[in-house]
């Protein structure tokens, strides 16, 4: 029976209230038992005169999006007595709940995997029915029972709101007038809580990168850490907070897929249709590359990583460590002095860190000395070089130097497996001027070395006449796209100037996108470039 402040009734459309399950801003929601048949339900109730009538709202939307995995079935709705009423399909816990009662400060990398993967599926399913969520949150995430307990359900659709017009059937208008906020302080997107622009699909996918990030970042992220704001200083503060943190911050030591799911999301205009499948299939790779199964079921608490990885794999923690170079030299030291077995830890492309120069002086204080830890990758191409030691805009210069001296494909794939590592070996994963000079420089020993090459990136602005006069080859697909043909194309190039026209296209592709980040398709480009190199040698 339910103990409240509210004088709840204790039947409610046929249904027989019992235990509380959880509370929302202006309801709750008790598990009911049908008095006639036995059959348990979630009911969720609110006042009918509360300010925001989310249960009259909700209502609305169970019919177009009923029946897509993941989806609740509503059993009964309607006003009895004082209160809106929903009679949804009885679920679990919400990941919220699971992940704090956890006690832990970050989520596994599979748990936030399968969690991207059914989360993305869901909104692919509500936008295919027109309907936008516009509350994306761990408590609105919600797992089933018994069999379905790997399921997520997507719960609370108080908020949504039909983006395809239901008599017109076109898209809502765009507005440049700021409005009121809709949705949460934690995952909102930045465009509509900090700027206040109309929600679309984008935002609501802005809204999982910004959940997943959230736990793989030990402490959650910064702007939740203060918790719910009470004054309009403290959420000022906090909008302020969550709108300068840009991306390679807030994804330093993850997985490269999580900062550009975050771009991506905030790249889209506001009426695209956003690519779930890629997505999806981005964190099923991601799964796969780290020895987990490639399923999405959600599996909690998650299992042992020595049942779930196959033998002789290292698993990647969560979060690669240190924001701090000085812990970092020591977490890379302890590592190094790792026996497990013959398998180098460090050699793991994922995993791998060739190098960390840390100031002697401490941090970015003194300009002087600088003490250099070399720890080997243990890959004999760069063994014995001395290369690693070198910061990496000089490295990228003494390779733009070699590749243009190389005349054979053989000494090309050499230098462009130095290329891939110097790449990999930083932190930072952007593709900077000096990289893009050595792309120059391979193109032109791969096309014609007597030509004169336009420099692929020069310091004109984005929209500059020369970006415009690159647009029709850069606008046919998008980043991912693009880089994911060239990834599948370079194995059959027929010779060195199909492959010069790959690495133009691939430093067009690279340079367009915001972040110019390199991805995992575009290092997959660069290694099958090197090894096609081989066999035309
Ligand atoms: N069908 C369900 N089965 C089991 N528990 C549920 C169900 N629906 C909701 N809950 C629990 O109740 C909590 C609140 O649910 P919900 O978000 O739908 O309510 P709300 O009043 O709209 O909340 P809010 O004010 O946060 O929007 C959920 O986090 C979940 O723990």
């Amino acid at each position: 029976m339910p103990e409240t402040q509210h004088d709840y009734p204790d039947v409610v459309a046929n249904y027989l209230l019992q235990e509380c399950l959880g509370s929302g801003f202006s309801g709750s929601i008790f598990r009911g038992v049908n008095v006639y048949n036995g059959q348990q339900a979630a009911v969720k109730l609110q006042p009918v005169d509360v300010d925001c009538p989310t249960n009259m709202f909700e209502r609305n939307f169970y019919p177009a999006i009923q029946g897509g995995m993941g989806i609740p079935s509503l059993h009964a709705c309607g006003v009895q007595g004082k209160y809106d009423y929903l009679v949804i399909d009885l679920l679990g816990p919400s990941l919220d709940s699971l992940f704090r009662k956890s006690g832990k400060d970050v989520m596994d990398l599979r748990s936030v995997c399968c969690i991207a993967m059914q989360v993305i599926s869901r909104l692919e399913h509500m936008h295919g029915k027109g309907v936008l969520h516009r509350d994306i949150q761990l408590g609105n995430c919600v797992v089933g029972l018994g069999s379905n307990k790997w399921l997520i359900y997507m719960i609370d659709f108080g908020f949504s709101k039909f983006f395809i017009d239901q008599t017109t059937r076109r898209h809502i208008p765009d507005s440049k007038e700021p409005r009121d906020f809709i949705g949460n302080y934690w995952f909102t997107s930045v465009g509509v809580h900090c700027k206040g622009k109309v929600p679309s699909r984008r935002d609501d996918m802005e809204a999982v990168a910004l959940m997943l990030i959230h736990l793989l970042t030990p402490g959650g992220l910064s702007w939740t850490r203060n918790g719910v704001p009470r004054t309009d200083a403290e959420h000022d503060r906090l909008i302020r907070e969550k709108r300068k943190a840009r991306p390679e911050d807030l994804c330093r030591g993850l997985p490269a897929e999580f900062e550009e799911f975050l771009r991506y999301c905030r790249r889209l205009k506001f009426e695209a249709c956003p690519d779930y499948n890629y997505w999806v299939n981005e964190f099923r790779e991601l799964l796969g590359e780290n020895g987990y199964p490639t399923s999405s079921r959600f599996v909690w608490p998650p299992l042992d990583p020595k049942v779930c990885c196959p033998a002789g794999r290292t698993m990647p923690p969560a979060r690669r460590p240190p924001a701090n170079d000085t812990d970092m030299v020591g977490i890379l030291n302890e590592l190094a002095n790792l026996q497990i077995g013959e398998r180098p830890v460090l050699a793991n492309r994922n995993a791998m860190v060739n190098g960390v120069r840390v100031n002697a002086a401490e941090g970015k204080k003194s300009n002087t000395t600088e003490t250099t830890i070399v720890l080997s990758s243990g890959d004999e191409n760069t063994q014995g070089k001395g290369s690693a030691q070198l910061p990496k805009a000089a490295h990228l210069a003494k390779l733009r130097r070699t590749v243009s001296q190389v005349t054979n494909n053989e000494a090309l794939a050499e230098v462009v497996d130095e290329f891939v590592q110097v790449l990999q070996t930083h932190r930072s994963r952007t593709l900077t001027k000096e990289a893009f000079a050595f792309l120059d420089a391979l193109y032109k020993q791969l096309a014609d070395p007597s030509v004169y090459v336009r420099p692929m990136r020069t310091s004109l602005p984005r929209d500059s006449a020369e970006a415009r006069e690159n647009a029709p080859v850069q606008r046919r697909y998008a980043k991912q796209n693009k880089l994911w043909l060239l990834r599948r194309d370079v194995a059959r190039a027929r010779n060195n100037q199909a492959i010069a026209q790959m690495v133009v296209e691939f430093g067009a592709t690279i340079n367009k996108s915001s972040g110019r980040t390199i991805t995992k398709d575009a290092f997959a480009f660069l290694d099958g470039l090197s090894e096609r190199l081989r066999t035309l040698a």
